[in-house]
């Protein structure tokens, strides 16, 4: 196993007109607040204030957006990054593990990690990511492409049908079919950051939004020893060249993760479990009393002692002794929230000490929050009550289908642009506007520049007579629809889809 020393992992160059030479600790600093200032000034992490965290399309400003959960994951994050170091300090081991002079760039990179953990989230969250997939799929059937051509392959695309006797065309087809039918918000996140936005960050701040480390691309189940850091799509092919670099510059193995990101998805974990019930409550599903009911049912056994005494119970007394200030309610939920952070943060920082070896490579199988322990059993309990009680609350499920009808209407609308033949949809792109085809050029025309430039960009890479061409544009070109619907807000997608179907 390779020697920790985090001055090889916390690479601070960039793709782009990366700083030279050596630096001072100094400088290495300002590298990590020049990308704090390109992140925190993103459209894209201002577009998160409209996206749903659970409640889609909320109006009560008091309830979580997918921006403000992302403040409160960075505000933990900071703080387990700051435990996990504060412990190496005492145990005399940050020099050891070449951290001395790296502390400050560990805290930032986890923190704005947190901030920009959500970014590529589509619209309506996960009814978005399985609305833009069911529609992918439906028209590639990617299943069917899955080892030899098939006389009933039922994907619409010709160029994308496997044909005999083309194997390397083939295994191309293949791997489009899959990726595009493979749309996840993590994998979203790193084209954005990349390809789309262009931000141009550090490799060690790109490598901790990197959480799952499976090609959106692949067929079938990932190794077992790496069964969980690939258990979701983390990049798509048009990406693939970008991670490749990414790996080599942060000395990752393949299916590897940067170190930091534990730290990230731990912070993510611990915020939303507390929080999406205080939503919750804040929506009047259930009352703070009724709440407290359903967790110490769910619990099970109530021994002296136990987590949930020390943090649930605590808490719930603790609110009703002293209801004269603050109203209860938010009583209990200030104390549920301080006692499991005080808790879990520690937990998870010893966590990531004890395992570092095997973090720091990269190959550590599990979150640090998942494990036989109490500490993951109190998570789970905030989880399984918020997926009984709330998730499944009928007004949620409601606007949730409606979601899922606007990402796909909206997919049916602008579908005639990925109809269109090679030849037409490259004079489209180059006058933007076609006589011969009015709908197609109203539909091109309000798709956004940075997203059509991408486009172009990939597009003039390829060689125009390559066999391989049209499979290709037809990818990018896909992506280009998938960039522009996945990067609209849940209200801009329902006003949209409203304008286009002509109901207002
Ligand atoms: N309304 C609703 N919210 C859900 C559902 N499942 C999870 N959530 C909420 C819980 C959290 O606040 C948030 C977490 O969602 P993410 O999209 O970040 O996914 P998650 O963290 O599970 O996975 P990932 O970050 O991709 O590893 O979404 C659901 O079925 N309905
Ligand atoms: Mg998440």
């Amino acid at each position: 196993m390779a020697e920790i020393d985090f001055r090889n992992k916390i690479n601070w160059r960039r793709r782009y007109r990366s700083p030279q030479g050596v630096k001072t600790e100094r400088e290495i600093l300002r590298i990590f607040e020049s990308d704090r200032g390109r992140i925190i000034n993103s459209a894209a992490i201002r577009r998160l204030q409209q996206k749903t965290q659970v409640f889609p399309l909320e109006r009560n400003a008091a309830v979580r957006t997918r921006l403000t959960h992302s403040l409160e994951v960075q505000q933990v994050g900071r703080y387990i990054a700051k435990e996990i170091l504060s412990r190496l300090k005492e145990q005399r081991l940050l020099e050891t593990y070449g951290l001395d002079e790296l502390t400050g760039p560990f805290e930032s990179i986890v923190e704005m990690a947190c901030l920009m953990h959500d970014i590529g989230n589509p619209p309506f969250g996960h009814f978005g990511e399985a609305a833009i997939n069911d529609w992918f799929r439906q028209r590639l059937a990617p299943d069917d492409a899955v080892s030899q051509p098939l006389s009933d392959d039922r994907c619409e695309v010709v160029a994308l049908k496997l044909r005999e006797g083309e194997d390397t065309l083939n295994a191309l087809r293949r791997k489009v079919r899959h990726d595009l039918s493979h749309f996840e918000g993590n994998a979203q996140g790193i084209r954005l950051v990349h390809t789309l936005m262009r931000m141009n960050l550090t490799w060690a701040q790109v490598g901790c939004i990197l959480k799952y480390t499976r090609p959106a691309w692949w067929i079938g189940e990932p190794p077992a020893s790496h069964s969980y850091l690939m258990k979701k799509p983390g990049y798509y092919f048009s990406e693939e060249a970008y991670v490749e670099r990414l790996r080599k510059e942060l000395n990752l193995d393949t299916y590897s993760r940067f170190p930091l990101t534990w730290i990230m998805e731990a912070a993510d974990d611990i915020s939303y479990c507390v929080a999406d019930l205080e939503d919750a409550v804040e929506k009047r599903i259930f009352s703070a009393e009724q709440l407290y009911q359903h967790l110490y049912d769910a619990w099970g056994q109530h021994e002296k002692g136990s987590l949930f005494a020390q943090v649930v119970e605590n808490a719930w007394e603790k609110s009703r002794a002293n209801s004269m200030s603050r109203s209860a309610e938010d009583q209990f939920f200030m104390y549920l929230r301080v006692n499991t952070l005080n808790k879990l943060v520690p937990y998870a920082a010893q966590r990531f000490i004890d395992n570092l070896p095997q973090i720091f490579s990269g190959e550590f199988n599990h979150a640090l929050l998942e494990d036989e322990s109490g500490f993951s059993q109190l998570l789970e309990l905030y989880k399984n009550v918020a997926i009984k009680q709330v998730f499944s609350h009928p007004d949620v499920e409601q606007l949730e289908l409606q979601g899922y009808r606007v990402i796909s209407g909206l997919l049916d609308i602008y579908r005639p642009l990925l109809q269109l033949s090679t030849a037409d949809f490259a004079e489209l792109v180059e006058k933007e506007r076609l006589r011969r085809f009015p709908i197609e050029s109203r539909l091109f025309q309000k798709l956004s520049t940075r997203h059509r430039l991408a486009y172009v960009e990939a597009v003039s890479k390829l060689s125009p007579d390559a066999a391989e061409y049209p499979v290709l544009e037809y990818y990018h070109r896909c992506r280009l629809i998938q960039d522009y619907i996945s990067g609209m807000t849940d209200l801009y997608s329902w006003d949209e889809y409203r304008r286009l179907m002509a109901v207002e």
